[in-house]
């Protein structure tokens, strides 16, 4: 069962213990949304307390494009700034990537003592709390490095007033100033996180090809984050894999073998959740980890089932799929969760999606249906084989129990007579046994 855990994980760290942040969110509202603002906000405020922050207040504006100075319009600014004070807030979060020079403005309009943060930094904070393995570290390193190249500059104006002796520059070679330093150092750091993680990747691509060579059916559980993947792969295999209901558990792939009712044993991976508005430099540092999805054979898109909002969450999950290059790849719907449904819901989603499977890996609803699938595809690529292995190539017969179908079997004076369905792996490997009636 062990042999192809990629990584042992463990609980993630939390911050209950520490006074938690008290947060002030900020959603715009503005035409061409592709999900609604409220929503979006109530996934932030979750986002927010899976990082240790209290949200306090929550504030909207309408506007036709975001203002290129503040994001928000001035007024609301200094209403934030207001906020901030009436509430006692550590930090601001908006609902909305913020240019660099966006979020050092905003910084100035709410006060020197309140952090100004957008979604994309809240949810590199989750990854680096969540992080355990060596290269899910790396790679959350990475994109945050990556993040904070162009916003420099504002760092900078902030420990300016902090430094000790020597004016601006004063420091450093000619014509270099500190700001130049530090953008060379991180340029440096990115280098190095991206050699090592290049590494790790020629590590994780050989242990890949191991379990390519074997010629085992392999399963890819993608979708939204706490939709349910890390439930589902230990209701499938038995593992013990860390589910959890906060945002971004799972951030390191696990993969675990399992055995279909005929038999053969086939892999299922668990992946790092997708969420709406994914950060570009998270899909790109995460590339190797997702790189398990574009190695399956059939990925399993599970959804929540009991999301109300879990129409958009699957637009979401097809879009990061799409980016990463997955689109070819059969791919099933798994609505899961649906132990929370009543009849009425159940109907609508039956109406609404037809095809679907739907399953809870809390009971074990629909989990046969769901493993008879799997099978079938599994099935899919198979030639249909009669051969005959004499008997002392008995390692044959047990192979292909393990990792075929086995129509029928008989034994005669020659040997072990099997009808099978074999993989395109293992066809060649029996293909030379081919017997007649
Ligand atoms: N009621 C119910 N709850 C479920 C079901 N499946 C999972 N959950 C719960 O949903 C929460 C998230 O489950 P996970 O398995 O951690 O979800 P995930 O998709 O792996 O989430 P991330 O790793 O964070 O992306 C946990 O609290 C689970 O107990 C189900 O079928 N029914
Ligand atoms: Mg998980």
């Amino acid at each position: 069962m062990t042999e192809f855990e990629s990584v042992i994980e463990r609980g993630p760290q939390t911050l209950a213990e520490e006074r938690r942040e008290r947060a002030i969110l900020v959603g715009v509202d503005r035409p061409g949304l592709k999900w609604p603002l409220a929503s979006s906000l109530a996934e932030l405020e979750r986002l927010a307390d899976t990082a240790g922050a209290e949200t306090v207040a929550v504030t909207t504006q309408r506007l036709d494009a975001p203002n290129p100075r503040t994001f928000v319009g001035s007024g609301k600014a200094d209403q934030i700034a207001e906020l901030a004070r009436a509430h006692s807030a550590d930090l601001v979060i908006f609902d909305d990537e913020l240019t660099p020079s966006q979020q050092s403005n905003l910084e100035k309009a709410v006060g020197r003592d309140v952090k100004v943060i957008d979604r994309t930094a809240l949810i590199l904070d989750i990854f680096a709390l969540h992080a355990t393995s060596k290269e899910g570290r790396l790679q959350v390193r990475l994109a945050q490095n990556q993040y904070l190249l162009p916003r420099l500059r504002g760092m900078w104006a902030h420990l300016a007033s902090n430094r000790m002796g020597g004016g601006v520059g004063s420091r450093f070679g000619e014509g270099e100033s500190q700001l130049e330093v530090d953008r060379r150092m991180v340029r440096k750091r990115i280098t190095s996180i991206k050699r090592e993680l290049a590494h790790l990747a020629e590590v994780r691509a050989v242990q890949r090809e191991g379990r390519y060579a074997s010629g085992m059916f392999k399963v890819a559980l993608a979708g939204y984050t706490n939709a349910g993947k890390s439930s589902l792969i230990n209701r499938l295999t038995g593992a013990d894999v860390l589910s959890y209901d906060k945002l971004f558990a799972t951030l390191d792939s696990t993969t675990r073998k399992f055995e279909l009712p005929e038999g053969r044993e086939i892999t299922g991976t668990d992946t790092v959740g997708f969420i709406q508005k994914l950060p570009t430099t998270l899909v790109e540092a995460f590339k190797s980890t997702l790189d398990e999805i574009t190695g399956a054979d059939l990925v399993l898109h599970v959804v929540d089932a009991s999301s109300p909002e879990y129409e958009g969450q699957i637009e979401a999950v097809r879009e990061v799929l799409d980016q990463i290059g997955a689109q070819d790849i059969p791919c099933l719907e798994v609505f899961n969760k649906v132990d929370l449904l009543d009849d009425e819901a159940r109907g609508a989603l039956a109406r609404r999606h037809p095809l679907a499977l739907a399953v809870s890996a809390a009971t074990g609803e629909g989990i046969d249906g769901l493993v008879a699938r799997i099978a079938q595809a599994a099935a899919a690529a198979d030639e249909h084989l009669e051969v005959l292995i004499p008997y002392q190539r008995g390692d044959l017969v047990s192979l292909a129990h393990e990792r075929c179908h086995i129509v029928s079997e008989a034994h005669e004076e020659a040997g072990t007579r099997l009808v099978l369905l074999a993989g395109p792996a293992y066809a060649p490997t029996f293909a030379p046994f081919t017997a007649g009636e």
